[in-house]
């Protein structure tokens, strides 16, 4: 990780954080890492321990007797904390101060609000922390309710396709796909992201009847060319099948955007632009297509558990109880501490089957930095590389790896006591849950705790960290304190870091690239010559 640039010049001297390597905490955590808790060694894991190190909250429960740390190593990440002011932090945010900033340097300079969108259940005798956000999204809501409302009684339509990419598309996926036992009857919903022209055609192919289908077109900046491209694909598609897009055609985009066009659409949904795209799930981004595939009453179900989990992360001081800051510092103390590049979140639920998918997005984007919050190189580790998929499946695919591999991956597990469907037969005296709830369990210990024989091939080392999330069932509540509980993880981590986890300007780049390359590409389909002497044109012309 470079330190120094010659692009880079401090314009601002002295900061309010001292460097990560003076802050007291982090010399005693690198003291502690240099003989980190065994997880391998005899009875290192207790029946005393696993009931000690866990913590709970808005129906999820956290286990970390598997993790890598003692009380003193606890207790250190809980200075860490402290001197790294992550409350101050996350006061800021919620209470609407402008955080997505980098000082002194060009940056988006926005509000962090995705909290208020939520803050709309109280009966008031606490005022909303950002008053004036959360009194716009509830303008949002009543009229998502209302329009709820007229669906449901004019039955006009049983299909809805979403067309967006980024945060306009896998955060709202991903909630819809793990909530399919709460489905609407005779509702479904589709996605459009790619801009792959086969993403779109086999869609549409899908539909059972285009007449009685919705469009759903979702960008907040409303200039987003995979989105655009779609629109217009999918318009043109109603189009050549006799029917009238306005008659179809739905938008939710940022107030002003270019697709804030109200004429074009039979309705317009409104985000902010203190709603950045990963965290815009519970904004009107996922608000919308969820009502309509879910019912309104369910994604309120959503709004309301991801609003407990906000305040157990303002509210809960004590890092032991506080669900989201305890995830964040373990997932510090294994990155920057223990050394691990990786992270593998891997939900023994096959409805959170694009949940990880959502978390790359939130996390990477997010903490995916190399500069602090006053524009100098970090030399400390930040933002994992994360993945991952849902177990069972995972265990006959990566697994090897992840307990013999050269690596250590460390894991969040996710499970439920229950099935959503509640579908299920007793084989050979246990239930088809209880098969996949055992296979978790046993992975989570079988990483920690190792197994060392005579035969190194059936060696394993174990003392490899993860944790384990459960809850009883994934319902709309539970769901929405699970989707919290990542996007304050990450918003702590990158208050840990003195990152911004908002903004996201590494994508540029490469969209300016392909701007490039669609002159070149422009060029050719006019029969007009492209210069056979830049890098472009040559890799354009390697296309077979
Ligand atoms: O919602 P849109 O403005 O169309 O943006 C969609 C996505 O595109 C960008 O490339 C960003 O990296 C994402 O953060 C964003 O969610």
């Amino acid at each position: 990780i470079p330190t120094t640039s010659p692009g880079l010049m401090r314009l601002k001297g002295g900061s309010s954080m001292p460097t990560w390597s003076d802050n007291p905490a982090v010399i005693k955590l690198r003291e502690i890492a240099k003989n980190p808790y065994d997880l391998s060694a005899k009875d290192a894991i207790s029946p005393a321990r696993i009931n000690m190190m866990q913590a709970s909250a808005c129906g999820l429960k956290l286990l970390y007797a598997t993790e890598r740390v003692d009380e003193a190593t606890v207790d250190a990440l809980s200075n860490l904390a402290k001197e790294r002011d992550v409350f101050g932090k996350m006061k800021a945010m919620m209470d609407g101060e402008v955080i997505n900033k980098i000082e002194s340097y060009e940056s988006e300079n926005r509000k962090v609000l995705h909290t208020a969108m939520r803050d709309v259940f109280d009966k008031r005798n606490e005022a909303p922390a950002a008053k004036e956000a959360s009194d716009l999204e509830m303008t949002e809501l009543s009229k998502l309710k209302d329009w709820c409302n007229k669906l449901d009684k004019e039955k006009t339509f049983t299909d809805l396709i979403l067309i967006g990419i980024g945060g306009s598309d896998l955060g709202p996926r991903a909630l819809y796909l793990a909530l399919q036992g709460y489905k609407k009857d005779n509702r479904r919903v589709h996605f459009v992201s790619n801009v792959d022209p086969d993403d779109a055609a086999m869609v549409l192919k899908s539909i059972p009847d285009l007449s009685k289908t919705l469009v759903l077109v979702c960008s907040k900046s409303g200039g987003t060319l995979e989105t655009l491209t779609n629109e217009q694909l999918v318009r043109d598609y109603f189009v050549k099948k006799g029917l009238d897009p306005k008659k179809h055609f739905a938008c939710v985009t940022g107030k002003g955007s270019p697709m804030d066009n109200p004429a074009e659409y039979l309705i317009s949904f409104y985000m902010f632009d203190y709603i950045g795209g990963r965290y815009s799930a519970t904004s009107m981004v996922g608000g919308p297509m969820l009502a309509f595939g879910l019912g309104y009453q369910n994604y309120e179900m959503i709004l309301k558990g991801a609003h407990d989990m906000d305040r157990n992360a303002i509210g809960e001081k004590d890092v032991r109880k506080n669900l989201p800051l305890l995830l964040a510092l373990l997932g510090v103390w294994n990155r920057n501490f223990l050394g691990h590049q990786t992270l593998a979140v891997l939900p023994y639920s096959q409805a959170l089957v694009r949940f990880t998918a959502h978390l790359q997005q939130l996390d990477m984007e997010s903490n995916g930095k190399h500069i602090d919050r006053e524009g100098r190189f970090v030399d400390y580790a930040t933002g994992p590389i994360i993945w991952g998929e849902p177990g069972t499946n995972g265990q006959h695919s990566f697994y090897q790896l992840i307990h013999q591999g050269t690596d250590v991956v460390p894991c969040e597990f996710v499970g439920f006591t229950n099935s959503q469907f509640g579908m299920d037969l007793d084989v050979k005296g246990t239930t088809s849950q209880q098969k996949l709830n055992s296979n978790l369990l046993a992975q989570s210990l079988a990483m920690a705790q190792g197994h060392i024989t005579s035969n190194p091939n059936k060696c394993f080392d174990g003392n490899r960290p993860n944790c384990v999330i459960l809850g009883k069932k994934l319902d709309p509540y539970t769901l929405g304190a699970l989707l919290a509980l990542y996007e304050h993880k990450v918003a702590f981590q990158g208050f840990l870091w003195d990152i911004n986890s908002f903004d996201q300007e590494g994508v540029q780049l490469g969209k300016v690239l392909a701007n490039q390359f669609l002159d070149i590409y422009q060029k050719v389909n006019k029969g007009e010559a492209v210069p056979a002497t830049d890098n472009l044109s040559a890799l354009v012309q390697q296309m077979p």
